[in-house]
């Protein structure tokens, strides 16, 4: 983490876990969890399903506190025959501030391409949400040591069309498939190594001030005890944490990094 403007991000994507009675439950024990400067040095977000984001909002409204929240997923359009889906101006109405886009989940069960991705996003914005943009590669491409190329090339195809401005309020998440609920993290020199990378792309596309402000996380089985040395690093500036954000006593201790980062 380099000692910029970024300030750090702890976002946590719960997936498809946890009901509504349960996500307040988490976020009480959470946010009892951690103290005022903690939360105020570290952003902290829960990103639960869509059917929890109304007791989770009434409880963050409610007791003032101070976690950020928003969504999984999000539809292109802003209202319409699109059964099942949930539209940005809906998310915003309920308080969202952030919204997962381009997940390698959503990219492999629901077949989003780049194209949805890069559609998902520009709604995002549209509607005051910041998108959580997901890139990363899968096992075979991480092999055949293309792993750099692929998220430049999802980075650059999800990001299309969209000012200096609007790619600030992105923030970018490294997230190697093969690293996702396995339990094989990345080592904290192979998240430099791709996060480095996209701010750089970030930078030669948009400008070098825009490459200095975009954050950019990495996840991938991220827990209390590998939090701090991907921190450390000089592009990581957070993490998008799945399984070890759905236990407030795991998620509260990666958001107290800072007491065990040497800097
Ligand atoms: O996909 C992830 C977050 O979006 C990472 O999940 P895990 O932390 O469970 O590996």
């Amino acid at each position: 983490m380099a000692d910029t403007v970024r300030r750090p991000l702890m976002a946590g994507n719960w997936k498809m876990n946890l009901n509504h009675l349960e996500a307040i439950a988490l976020v009480q024990k959470l946010a009892f969890s951690l103290n005022e400067k903690q939360l105020t040095e570290v952003e902290t977000v829960v990103l639960p399903p869509f059917t929890d984001l109304r007791s989770v909002q009434t409880l963050i409204d409610g007791d003032k506190l101070l976690i950020g929240y928003g969504a999984q997923d999000l539809s292109p359009y802003a209202s319409g025959a699109y059964t099942g889906d949930i539209s940005g101006p809906m998310l915003a109405r309920l308080g969202c501030q952030y919204v997962v886009v381009g997940h390698s989940e959503r990219r492999a069960y629901h077949h989003e391409d780049d194209a949805a991705v890069n559609a998902k996003v520009a709604a995002a914005l549209a509607h005051g949400l910041a998108p959580i943009l997901c890139v990363g590669e899968g096992l075979e491409v991480r092999e055949a040591a293309g792993h750099v190329a692929h998220c430049s090339d999802q980075l650059d195809a999800a990001l299309k069309g969209l000012s200096a401005e609007q790619v600030e309020k992105v923030v970018i998440a490294y997230e190697p498939v093969w690293a996702i609920g396995t339990g094989k993290t990345a080592t904290p020199e192979d998240a430099q190594e791709v996060c480095g990378a996209v701010r750089e792309r970030v930078a030669e596309r948009f400008g070098k001030e825009t490459g200095e402000r975009t954050r950019v996380l990495y996840g991938g089985s991220v827990k209390s005890s590998n939090i701090a040395g991907i921190m450390a690093k000089p592009d990581v500036d957070g993490a998008l944490i799945g399984g070890a954000s759905l236990d407030a006593d795991e998620f509260a201790k990666i958001v107290r990094f800072p007491e065990h980062v040497s800097r």
